[in-house]
């Protein structure tokens, strides 16, 4: 029986292209089958977008935050079943898919502050005249997510982007069509009008038809850095076209003059480890000073790391990390552990793929002080690189390099290492001892290099969903009193 699993002009239909399943990668499992959708179904929901955006746009901001909090309190009615519907398709604990979906509600009021402090109407009184700041909607714009928060993450650019009067096409990852098509189901039932917004499924080549539309005026994509620079390549030379690109990260944790060594190393778990590993966000190098201390952190670190609970995403106790998003994924995770060893890196802890046939691994700690032509990449996974450094400036000019600039932290008692630490790095967020994941929704959330194209997401998502209009506005003409030279009347 074919799925229908594309939500077009506020219908949904089968896909006419290829078969792609979704599989539990903790359970390697089928859990989700569909066919991807066409250039054609592609092309339809484009259409339908363009067809609605003129009624979505002219109605008032409030008729289309109705809409979008009435999609929040089908969330929370829904909140279980979303959330093991994530885990089952991710691999995350449920523990954690619980806060996702809290985080989708939660964006409706923050979407809404962000909407009117950000691109809300502004009114100046000027001789004769009135001066104003509007802003007004884009128009059709594609939506792309990523696998690790299939729910949270497109869930930032749609409801800012519905706000704001866009209408949508949103492409999900191929890997988390069954969240997307739960997820889109929700916006249905909430009553968004048709061709409001419009889920086309399927993998890359979808990707690819949607990014290519001439009649898309946006897109808003959160995902690898090497699809953001494809698309940032295919978009070059459209500067009338909105693209905001939020990327990956090689993300440094910096660690001096702890005194609370458990609390410390709580942080650089957190930041690590959590989602195994599979967050923008996450800590990937880590600088530990080359001191007795430094070393006594290093050795309650890898402590704590070795019991790590790692398990299936409804085990009770339930664990620490899940399985990754599939066993390829934990495969590629070992093996890049496995390359850095080759390279002369020392294993601290050894990330393990217990069964070729699941995502789950258990978390990696190298040390890869003095180690000779490491690659800049990301390593999407829990796997965690460990330098070891004498001179703070040195640890702060080889965490900075990278392309990359998304997120970055340091652990110190005292402030003054903290401001020297934040005047120095590079990246969109900076914490002083706290995690250098789990970033605010009410923040601006973005990186610089190529983590981003400066357009921030999250409160700043508001900036990218609509374009101002300034307007000096007089209800009477009158000839001045006073003549432009030159000019008879
Ligand atoms: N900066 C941020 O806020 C975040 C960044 N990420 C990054 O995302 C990555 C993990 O997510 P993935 O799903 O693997 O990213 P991905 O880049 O593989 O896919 C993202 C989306 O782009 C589509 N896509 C892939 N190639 C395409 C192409 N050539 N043309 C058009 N569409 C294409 C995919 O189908 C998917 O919908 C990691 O690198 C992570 O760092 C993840 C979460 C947040
Ligand atoms: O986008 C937001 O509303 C805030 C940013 C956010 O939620 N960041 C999370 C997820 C980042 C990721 O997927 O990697 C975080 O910082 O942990």
């Amino acid at each position: 029986m074919t799925n229908s699993i594309q939500f077009i002009n506020g219908a949904w239909e089968a896909g006419e292209g290829q078969k792609f399943d979704s599989v539990d990668p903790a359970r390697n499992e089928v859990i989700w089958s569909g066919e991807s959708a066409s250039a054609n179904q592609v092309e339809k929901a484009v259409m339908a977008a363009r067809q609605a955006f003129p009624e979505w746009a002219e109605k008032s901001v409030d008729e289309r935050l109705a809409i979008c909090k009435k999609f929040s309190e089908l969330l929370e009615e829904n909140k279980e079943h979303l959330a093991r519907t994530m885990a089952k398709e991710t691999g995350k604990p449920v523990w954690e898919t619980r806060t996702e979906v809290g985080a989708m509600m939660g964006k409706v009021a923050i979407s809404e502050r962000a909407y009117n402090e950000r691109t809300g109407t502004v009114e100046n009184e000027m001789p004769g005249a009135k001066a104003f700041i509007r802003h007004k909607p884009h128009g059709v714009v594609a939506v792309y997510g990523p696998y690790n928060f299939p729910g949270h993450l497109p869930n930032g650019h749609i409801v800012p982007a519905l706000i704001a009067g866009n209408t949508i096409v949103f492409k999900p990852s191929e890997l988390t069509p069954m969240v997307a098509q739960e997820t889109v189901k929700l916006w249905e039932k909430a009553g968004i009008p048709a061709g409001v917004l419009n889920l086309v499924q399927g993998e890359v080549e979808t990707g690819k038809a949607l990014s290519a539309h001439p009649q898309i005026d946006g897109l808003y994509f959160t995902g690898s850095s090497n699809t953001g620079h494809l698309l940032h390549k295919q978009f070059g030379g459209r500067p009338d076209k909105i693209l905001a690109l939020e990327m990956g990260g090689n993300n440094p944790l910096l660690v001096t003059n702890v005194s609370d060594i458990d609390a410390a190393v709580h942080n650089i778990v957190q930041s690590a480890f959590i989602t195994s590993g599979q967050r923008c966000t996450c800590a990937r190098r880590l600088f530990i000073e080359d001191s007795e201390q430094g070393r006594a952190v290093l050795k309650r670190l890898v402590e704590v790391t070795e019991n790590i609970l790692v398990d299936d995403y409804e085990a009770e106790p339930q664990p620490f990390m899940g399985a990754m998003i599939s066993a390829k994924a934990a495969g590629e995770m070992v093996d890049a552990q496995n390359e850095l060893l080759h390279k002369g890196a020392k294993s601290l802890v050894r990330m393990k793929q217990e069964d070729p046939k699941k995502g789950f691994v258990t978390p990696g700690i190298v040390d890869v002080t003095g180690v000779e032509g490491l690659e800049d990449e990301e390593h999407f996974g829990p796997l965690l690189k460990v330098y070891r450094y004498k001179e703070l400036d040195d640890a702060i000019k080889e965490a900075n390099n990278t392309r990359y600039g998304l997120s970055a932290g340091v652990l110190c008692d005292d402030e003054q290492t903290y401001r020297y630490f934040f005047k120095h790095i590079r990246a969109g967020i900076v914490n002083w001892n706290k995690p250098i994941t789990g970033a605010s929704s009410a923040a601006p959330f973005g990186g610089i290099g190529a983590s981003g194209n400066h357009r921030a997401s999250a409160y700043y998502a508001a900036d990218y969903c609509a374009y101002p209009v300034a307007s000096v506005e007089a209800d009477t003409m009158t000839l001045p009193e006073s003549l432009a030279p030159g000019l008879k009347f």
